[in-house]
């Protein structure tokens, strides 16, 4: 086995709400980069541990964490829609190991996944196609959420089942750092909301449209006295980069989820991906050496953007 990681952040708003070209030229660059790595390591199989944005799964069902041995993408925000290239029957092993080390898991064998998944996926391949890959989402968007601890212990189990192949693995973890968009919650929702939350798959064109329109307002003002949204926290992100550089990853067992959306915004918690990327590592290999590729807080994507990469040391 041969492993790599790469975490990074996802916006919805890139190309609908940019920031200052310089910015975007910026980000461009640190991707290009990114990509080349991966095309320079061609992955066998990628692993990428995403959030679900009430896409693919609501609360007529919410699981914790999900492995996926087949899905589609649901090509929200600019994405590309379409399949993905799924490795069923090592997707369906790895859930069985999972589930034999004592983790809990659901398995979707049709589970449609958003751009919290596509958009990284496209930016480090340039497609949903290229490369075998393994989708875990967890739960990172619907409270309530399995804690930290958890979520670490299941990126260690993915890492004993990739130690086992004789492969090249990349690691993928999207989503975070510190932010909020407009992401409703089903409490003290109205009657169309929960209905929405509960079981809203397959929105018509006009409401998949109003949904990014919300979203868009919500990034024209984000990080200003207009916006009610709990801004980015630079901090916290740093904090959080420095952990994941100095390999402390148990601390993350100490993780207040409350505090944390008090802090830094309630989607921060989509750094839980990169938590089980990085503890996948970790336990695969026994050690890892980070670096960080690239922090800038971003208002109009509300994104506090990072982009991570290690590789056994
Ligand atoms: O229904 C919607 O589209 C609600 C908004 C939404 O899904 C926003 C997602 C934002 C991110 O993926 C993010 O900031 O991480
Ligand atoms: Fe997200």
């Amino acid at each position: 086995m041969n492993i790599k990681l790469k975490c990074l952040s996802h916006t919805p708003l890139r190309g609908l709400n940019d920031p200052a070209p310089e910015v975007t030229a910026e980000v461009d660059a640190v991707l290009a980069h990114a990509r080349a790595d991966v095309e320079a390591f061609d992955p066998e199989l990628i692993v990428i541990f995403a959030p679900d944005h009430y896409n693919g799964l609501f609360y007529d069902l919410m699981p914790p964490f999900v492995i996926a041995t087949a899905a589609e993408s649901v090509g929200d925000y600019m994405t590309l829609p379409g399949p993905l290239s799924v490795a069923r029957d090592l997707a369906l092993q790895m859930a069985r190991f999972i589930l034999d080390r004592d983790v809990d898991i659901s398995v979707s064998h049709r589970l449609q996944v958003d751009h919290g998944c596509t958009q990284t996926l496209e930016e480090l391949t340039g497609s949903l196609m290229r490369y075998p890959v393994i989708p875990i989402i967890i739960n990172s968007v619907a409270p309530p959420f399995a804690p930290y601890r958890r979520v670490r212990r299941l990126g260690e189990v993915v890492g004993q089942f990739i130690a086992t192949l004789d492969k090249r693995v990349l690691v993928v973890g999207t989503g975070g750092l510190s932010h909020e968009p407009p992401v409703p919650l089903l409490d003290g929702a109205s009657d169309a909301i929960s209905e929405f939350l509960i079981c809203g798959r397959n929105p018509t064109p006009e409401a998949r449209a109003a949904r990014q329109e919300r979203t868009i307002a919500a990034g024209k003002i984000y990080g200003s006295a207009l916006s009610t949204q709990t801004p980015l926290n630079v901090e916290w992100d740093q904090a959080f980069i420095d952990l994941l550089l100095d390999g402390r990853l148990d601390t993350v067992d100490d993780f207040s989820i409350e505090e944390i959306s008090k802090e830094a915004g309630r989607s921060t918690h989509e750094v839980r991906t990169w938590v089980a990327a990085f503890a996948a590592l970790a336990a695969a290999q026994g050690g890892y050496s980070a670096r960080r590729d690239y922090y800038r807080p971003i208002n109009e994507w509300i994104a506090g953007y990072g982009v991570m990469s290690a590789e056994p040391r």
